[in-house]
């Protein structure tokens, strides 16, 4: 039994298809320089400008899985928050993000398992409105039963 379910948390017994949750966040250059050290990816495509001018991106972008983080983040701060469980994440980046840029990231729930507490949810990123990430997560849910 879960008794000391911090705020926030929205147990499978709880949530609906079509509930929503967000966030917005900038991503700085710190953050690519902090997720480089953490991740050991250290691809110059998001660290030397110098590098990062002639790609195609025309300049330094942040790491694919620096913004997927932002995903997992509204996933487990919010639906279904603490005590969540990823099973799986599929992701598809379909724009860079770059050094300032003010990030959107969604989830919204598509499907519910009740019996197993899994949960099937979209998943988006943008930026100023366009798409930049978009992909679909499966989680173990949190319970009010079951710890
Ligand atoms: C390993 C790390 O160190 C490296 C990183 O983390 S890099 C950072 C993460 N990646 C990105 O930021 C890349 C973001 N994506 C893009 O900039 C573009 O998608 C692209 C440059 C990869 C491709 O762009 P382009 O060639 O211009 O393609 P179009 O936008 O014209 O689309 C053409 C068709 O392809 C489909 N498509 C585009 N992107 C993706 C994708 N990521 N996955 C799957 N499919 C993709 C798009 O829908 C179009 O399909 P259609 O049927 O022709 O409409």
């Amino acid at each position: 039994m879960l008794d000391n379910l911090p705020r926030g948390t929205i147990c499978i017994e709880d949530i609906e298809i079509g509930m929503m949750r967000y966030l917005r966040k900038v991503v700085t250059d710190e953050d690519i320089e902090m997720f480089a050290q953490i991740s050991t990816d250290h691809n110059p495509v998001h660290l030397d400008d110098d590098y990062a001018r002639d790609t195609i991106f025309e300049g330094r972008i942040a790491h694919g899985m620096l913004t997927a983080g932002l995903i997992s983040a509204v996933i487990g701060e919010q639906l279904p928050g603490h005590g969540t469980v990823y099973m799986g994440q599929s992701l598809k980046f379909l724009a860079p993000v770059r050094p300032g840029d003010m990030v959107y990231a969604e989830v919204k729930v598509t499907d519910i398992e009740f019996s197993k507490r899994r949960v099937k949810m979209d998943c988006h990123c943008s930026v100023d409105g366009k798409k930049v990430l978009i992909g679909e997560a499966t989680v173990l849910a949190p319970s009010r039963k079951f710890d």
